[in-house]
């Protein structure tokens, strides 16, 4: 498989400290790669580094094209909509930034196939968290992204909202699109991750899909291995 971001030693320091601790990752076509780790083990400062959004102090990253702002999709842990716009004109405003003009009945589907149809006259700044999450991953992945980057999708629903976000993740997958993704739920990444990246104090402990990694640690489960790893 084609590898879409190739990172090398990537560091970063917030003055004295090392948050991110010469760590390398790669993540290839069409495949969903998990972060996890305690709090403040350097995931978002991370996805930060390899959206180019937070500068890296040493280290590289490759990726498949140079135009990769522009080919990733990303939502990060607040999910800024249009104020005042509907479910609807939030998509049809994003799309534009793209560049893509969407017939009413390609809004429809979209809608439907995240389960928005219903609320698509609320203002977006109204929905619950769980369509508020459904809706960023739609806008984010109107441009038919590569790679999609998601920070803490699931953080805060219900077992529901949960499920949803994973089956979203799994469809991303299905059409190709590899996605990288933190979380604190093992149950979730042991559903949907062929690989997860654990990481502590900045360093990446573990990486490997669930199973292997198991099989490795001879852990009864990936919340075990976890705790092993990180304490
Ligand atoms: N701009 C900043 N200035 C100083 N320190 C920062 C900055 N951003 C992050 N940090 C620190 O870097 C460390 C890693 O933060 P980061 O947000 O990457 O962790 P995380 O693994 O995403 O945590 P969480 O699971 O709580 O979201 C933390 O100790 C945090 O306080």
């Amino acid at each position: 498989m084609k590898k879409l971001i190739s990172a090398n030693q990537l560091t970063k320091n917030y003055k004295a400290r090392c948050v991110v601790d010469h760590i390398n990752i790669d993540i290839k076509e069409g495949e969903i790669v998990a972060i996890v780790g305690t709090n403040g083990a350097g995931k978002t400062t991370t996805i930060g580094m390899l959206l180019g959004i937070i500068p890296q102090d040493s280290g590289t990253i490759e990726y498949w094209t140079s135009d990769y702002k522009k080919e990733i999709g990303t939502q990060l842990q607040s999910t800024p909509f249009f104020e005042g716009y509907s479910v609807e004109d939030n998509v049809k405003l994003f799309a534009a930034f793209y560049g893509i003009s969407l017939t009413k009945n390609e809004i429809d589907e979209k809608l439907t196939a995240f389960d928005l149809l219903q609320v698509k006259k609320t203002p977006a700044i109204k929905l619950s968290l769980g369509q508020q999450k459904r809706l960023a991953i739609i806008v984010t992945t109107l441009h038919h992204p590569k790679l999609v980057i998601l920070d803490e999708p699931s953080a805060g629903l219900d077992p529901r909202g949960q499920r949803d976000i994973q089956q979203i993740i799994k469809r991303l997958k299905d059409s190709r699109v590899a996605v990288l993704f933190s979380s604190h739920d093992m149950l979730e990444v042991m559903n949907v991750a062929d690989r997860v990246l654990i990481m502590h104090h900045g360093k990446i402990m573990a990486n490997g899909s669930p199973d292997g990694l198991m099989e490795h640690y001879q852990t009864q489960n990936l919340e075990e291995l976890f705790f092993e790893l990180t304490t």
